[in-house]
């Protein structure tokens, strides 16, 4: 069953139309989870919780049960853990993104950790522009990162197909494939005036694709694998590098797409022109402008096939050599 949201809203003042949504869905008692630095954009006199006072491992369900529904507002880590909540609840989710930095905005999953799991996509999105182009200009820029990651997403996804006879949605493939074209063509050849509603428009597209396909597979490949295992070695290592999301897929994509031009003619100059329109919204293209070490970008890539059961252009893994070559190919390091 293909579960989307009922209604999407991409407005300015979005937000002081909440009341109303709620109201049309028959919903009373919602509580919203936001961040700290979100949370002034709360225009409405309902619970507050802060995701980062939640441990969603052991939150006390019974805890909840006042609530008709849970809303997320903020950025990524609210909006994904508002999901989860309302989820384990059983009760509707509204997404009220305050920034454009991944497709978690629309996507039936939570991806707080990997690997990410299925809930259900939002019964309403409501994407206040005016808030979401004030937002840091660095979450804007990441967001292009979780765009273009739907290019090799899908390559990945035919690859599997083709090589290991994965169950593959030519649909939610071709419309997650071209969301991520049109805005890299609208980047390279505007003045970028529409870049944030077009941005919202695209990774809310993104986030639906993944309903219709009940499967991250259009809009995560290789380049998330690479992105995960980033975290993974962060968390391992203990690191204090605060890379975002979208920013590490960004560069894994410019990497994943080199590696699939190895082998497909028919792509040559497809990392460059990723790279092209990553560098023309500010978004990170190299290691260093992620402040990230070298060998923490070849470490990554050598395990990155093992963070899931997902067949990509890495194949069972790629050798550091391969890996070095590729970083330096592209000159990510
Ligand atoms: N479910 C899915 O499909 C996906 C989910 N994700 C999730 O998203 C997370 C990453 O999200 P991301 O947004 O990159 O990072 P964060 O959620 O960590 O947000 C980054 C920072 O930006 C702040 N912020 C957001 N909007 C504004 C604004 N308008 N003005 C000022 N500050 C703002 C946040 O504020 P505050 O401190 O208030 O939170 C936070 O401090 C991942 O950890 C994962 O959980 C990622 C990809 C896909
Ligand atoms: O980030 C995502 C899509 O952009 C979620 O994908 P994952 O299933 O790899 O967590
Ligand atoms: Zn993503």
């Amino acid at each position: 069953m293909i579960v989307i949201p009922r209604y999407i809203l991409i407005k300015e003042n979005a937000i002081y139309q909440t009341t109303d949504i709620l109201k049309k869905l028959n919903l009373k008692n919602p509580l919203v989870i936001t961040g700290k630095n979100t949370k002034k954009y709360c225009k409405f006199d309902f619970d507050i919780q802060y995701y980062d006072e939640i441990d969603i491992d052991e939150f006390e369900v019974s805890k909840y049960y006042k609530y008709d529904s849970i809303i997320g507002l903020g950025g990524g880590r609210a909006i994904d853990t508002g999901k989860l909540i309302a989820y384990k609840l059983g009760i509707p989710f509204l997404s009220i993104p305050t920034t454009a930095s991944n497709d978690g905005i629309a996507s039936p999953i939570v991806s707080i950790r990997q690997p990410s799991f299925m809930t259900e996509a939002p019964i309403a999105i409501i994407a206040d522009i005016n808030i979401i182009k004030k937002s840091p200009k660095r979450l804007l820029s990441a967001g292009m990162g979780d765009i273009v990651s739907n290019i090799t997403a899908v390559l990945d996804w035919k690859l599997a197909h083709r090589e290991i006879g994965e169950e593959y949605s030519e649909s939610s493939a071709i419309f997650s494939k071209t969301i991520a074209k049109e805005l890299i063509d609208y980047v390279l050849n505007s003045n970028l005036e529409e870049y944030p509603k077009k941005l919202v428009k695209s990774l809310i597209a993104s986030g639906i694709t993944i309903s219709i396909a009940h499967s991250s597979r259009p809009a995560s490949g290789s380049e998330h694998l690479f992105s995960h295992a980033l975290d993974h070695l962060k968390k391992e290592y203990d690191l204090k590098i605060n890379s975002l999301h979208g920013e590490q897929c960004g560069i894994g994509t410019i990497m994943m797409s080199y590696l699939h031009e190895l082998e497909n003619e028919k792509l040559k100059g497809l990392s460059e022109k990723i790279k092209l329109s990553l560098k023309k919204v500010n978004a990170p293209t190299t290691a260093k402008e992620l402040e990230i070490d070298e060998d923490l970008i070849i470490e990554a890539l050598t395990i990155a096939h093992k963070i899931r059961n997902r067949y990509t252009i890495l194949r069972h893994g790629i050798s550091k050599e391969k890996a070095k070559e590729i970083a330096e190919k592209t000159e990510v390091i």
